[in-house]
This record gives structure tokens, C-alpha cells and sequence, in this order.
């Protein structure tokens, strides 16, 4: 689990909460408490995630693009600051054992996707 905490910052524009990244494991639950989370979609396109109050935001890991065999995506996400309010977030990082090989599933694995 990881508790995130930024800063209310005069100028946003100027600085990353944080910077671009996927998420390692399989899933990510995360919970925020604001506005403040971007996702990458194909075309190399930011998008806000909605604050949604009681709503969990559910991001799929690296992991989870390799044991579907790049049918599902680990999603490129950042987190971004704003001039009035102190963001928290908390994620839940679910991840096989880092010491153990992981690969696509064999039932996934076909002429399209070898
Ligand atoms: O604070 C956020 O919305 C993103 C947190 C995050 O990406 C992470 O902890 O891996
Ligand atoms: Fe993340």
C-alpha cells in the first residue's frame, strides 16, 4: 500500500506530483481525494479521472499486460498538482511474487498474438 500526499502548489504548471509511470504489479486500486489523476491513452492523450466521492479507481499493472498477452494494457498515469488544495491518494498495489517469473497465459497465446 502506498499513502501519496501532494502539496498544494502556487504553480502547478511548473511541477509534477508525480512524474509518468505504470503501475509494476497486476491491479492497482486507489482511492483519491481530489481531482488530480491522469491517464495516457493510445494516441498519447492525457485525461483527467474524475473525482467520483466513494468511487475506487481500478488501473490495470504491468503484470497484467503480460498474462493477457498485451490484450489488456497497464496504463501510462501520472498525478498532477493543484493551486488550492493538498491531494492524498492511496493505492493498493496487488502484485504476483517479485521473484517469480511471469508470462502470458497459454490459452492467450495464439497466431495474432504469440
Ligand atoms: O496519486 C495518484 O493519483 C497516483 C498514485 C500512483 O500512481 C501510485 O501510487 O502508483
Ligand atoms: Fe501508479
Amino acid at each position: 500500500m502506498a499513502v501519496n500526499c501532494y502539496p498544494s502548489c502556487p504553480e502547478p504548471n511548473l511541477a509534477l506530483g508525480m512524474p509518468t509511470h505504470t503501475d509494476y504489479g497486476t491491479l492497482t486500486i486507489l482511492n483519491q481525494s481530489h481531482q488530480g489523476l491522469e491517464i495516457m491513452d493510445h494516441e498519447k492523450n492525457w485525461h483527467t479521472v474524475p473525482y467520483i466521492e466513494g468511487a475506487l479507481i481500478v488501473q490495470l499493472g504491468d503484470q497484467f499486460e503480460v498474462i493477457s498477452n498485451g490484450r489488456y494494457k497497464s496504463i501510462p498515469h501520472r498525478a498532477i498538482l493543484n493551486v488550492q488544495r493538498k491531494r492524498i491518494s492511496i493505492a493498493s498495489l496487488h502484485s504476483m511474487q517479485l521473484d517469480k517469473k511471469v508470462g502470458p497465459a497459454p490459452e492467450l497465446i495464439d497466431e495474432q498474438h504469440k
